[in-house]
């Protein structure tokens, strides 16, 4: 073996299966130093440098917990998984919360091992930032923190749910996280859970055979599948309907799927990251979100600060924005004039980085072409245009909800007063109607199915 050999440090109480370990090892060409417990690990750590470590549970003197919390103090680089009992997802989760990158449960299955030792040994330790991170514009201290935190979670992977407001940014981190980590050369494939017609959620997750119900005109692989070894991201995950919850925590527990009309099931090994602007835990609470698909996919939080909270990132956003409007209309980016820029830097963007783009876009249609005055922007305007109003002072324009109306209904009647609106001043154009309510044509669509307000006049 050579100088450049990975070395692995195997943890176990269990002689035979401590064996198991160091062979597999050596027959895929690694070194293997092995611990019998948690006092042998630290003194081996403390005179060798591994690559990885791999330790169980129980170590006799101590537990594998403890020896993350060693492990996070002392040598936080190196990548370590951890072997859990059968079924013990509690232990699981903790271990990814004390830094554990991943977790094979027992009895060891070979092939998921040595996935999970690759993946590991995949893993870039460096703190230094990636090129990748250019595409996160912003060096605020908010942001600086959540750049350095991303780094560690691409190494991990333990599911992650990114918080934050609509439009700040949580699909962008989700695809630094893949980016960055051991799974970049596959896909990332993303799904807006709110866009999917129910009836269609099992089979775009799990997808389906041909003729397997009216329409299925050929196979589908579905979104699981065609994320196998990658990352898949749900969006508004609050969104999905309680009886896909099930599916969902099934497919996520047993790391199978079975498309809709096929008697198979389907291996995937891939990493969920998931995300919502509205309060997961509250939605919980209410009983609109289970419990143990809470548990199970919010293991590690990522919060995305909303824009009115790092505005010293105002700048460079403006400047990036520009730049790349410039380059897909084919002309030189308008400078911002110096009052311009600082109403932007005062506004509160409650559409956060989105309607800042948004403010822009119009902005470099409505200037002269040389500079945008802060008339161009429109801000007040904006805000209002967007629907997301979330200051203080316009939160009087709510109208008062009935003490006995149900708070669902009552956040209906507005949704649907703002989407008859958008419609209205759009001439029930839906395209330019989703577009003024900042979402996805589908998506609109199928609210307006959600709302009974789909008139099949056969536009569009
Ligand atoms: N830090 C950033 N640097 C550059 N562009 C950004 C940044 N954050 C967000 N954006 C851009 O802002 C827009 C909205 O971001 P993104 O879609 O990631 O937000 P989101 O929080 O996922 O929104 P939603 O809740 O509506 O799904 C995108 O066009 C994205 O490219």
């Amino acid at each position: 073996m050579s100088a450049d050999t990975p070395h692995v440090l195997v943890v176990d109480d269990e002689a035979d299966l401590r064996e198991l370990l160091v062979i597999t090892l050596g027959r895929m060409k690694l070194k293997a130093t092995a611990a019998e417990s948690l006092g042998a690990a630290k003194s081996k750590l403390e005179s060798e440098r591994y690559d990885l470590c791999l330790t169980d549970m129980n170590l006799g003197d101590g537990t594998g917990l403890e020896l993350l919390q060693h492990i996070s103090l002392h040598c936080p680089e190196m990548p370590t998984a951890v072997i859990t009992a059968y079924g013990n997802m509690e232990t699981a989760t903790e271990a990814m919360k004390l830094g554990a990158y991943d977790f094979i449960s027992k009895p060891v299955a070979l092939d998921r091992l040595r996935q999970l030792i690759e993946d590991g040994l995949g893993i870039s330790n460096s703190e230094e930032p990636h090129e990748e991170e250019d595409n996160l514009i912003g060096n605020g201290p908010a942001m600086q923190d959540l750049k350095s935190q991303v780094r560690k979670l691409a190494r991990s992977q333990a599911p992650i749910y990114i918080s934050g407001e609509s439009g700040s940014g949580k699909e962008r981190i989700a695809r630094m996280i893949h980016a960055l980590g051991p799974r970049r050369e596959k896909p990332f494939v993303a799904v807006n859970c709110g866009a999917i017609p129910s009836e269609l959620m099992e089979s775009e997750f799990f997808g389906h055979r041909k003729g397997a119900f009216t329409g299925a005109v050929e196979d589908r692989k579905g979104l699981f599948r065609e994320a196998d070894g990658g990352t898949l991201f749900l969006d508004e995950v609050a969104d999905l309907p309680l009886h896909m919850q099930v599916k969902l925590l099934r497919a996520i527990q047993e790391k199978s799927v079975r498309p809709v009309g096929e008697a198979r099931e389907f291996q995937v090994n891939l990493r969920i990251l998931c995300a919502t602007h509205k309060d997961l835990a509250s939605e919980m609470t209410v009983g609109r979100f289970r419990q143990d698909l809470f548990y199970r996919l919010n293991v590690i939080e990522a919060h995305v600060p909303p824009l009115r909270e790092r505005k010293e990132d105002i700048p460079a956003l403006v400047d990036h924005i520009l730049l790349r409007l410039s380059n897909a209309w084919e002309t030189s980016p308008p400078k911002i004039s110096g009052p311009a820029l600082k109403a932007l830097c005062n506004y509160p963007f409650p559409g956060n980085v989105r309607e800042l783009e948004n403010t822009l876009e119009r902005a470099m249609t409505l200037c002269d072409g040389m500079v945008i005055e802060t008339e161009n922007l429109h801000l007040h305007a904006t805000s209002l245009a967007t629907g997301t109003v979330n200051s203080d002072a316009d939160n009087s324009t709510l109208p008062e909800r009935d003490a006995a109306q149900p708070l669902e209904e009552f956040l209906q009647d507005i949704e649907r007063e703002e989407i008859l609106k958008a419609l209205d001043a759009t001439h029930w154009n839906r395209t330019a109607a989703a577009k003024k309510l900042g979402m996805t044509f589908r998506s609109l669509r199928y609210r307006l199915k959600k709302l009974e307000l789909d008139r099949d006049d056969g536009s569009e």
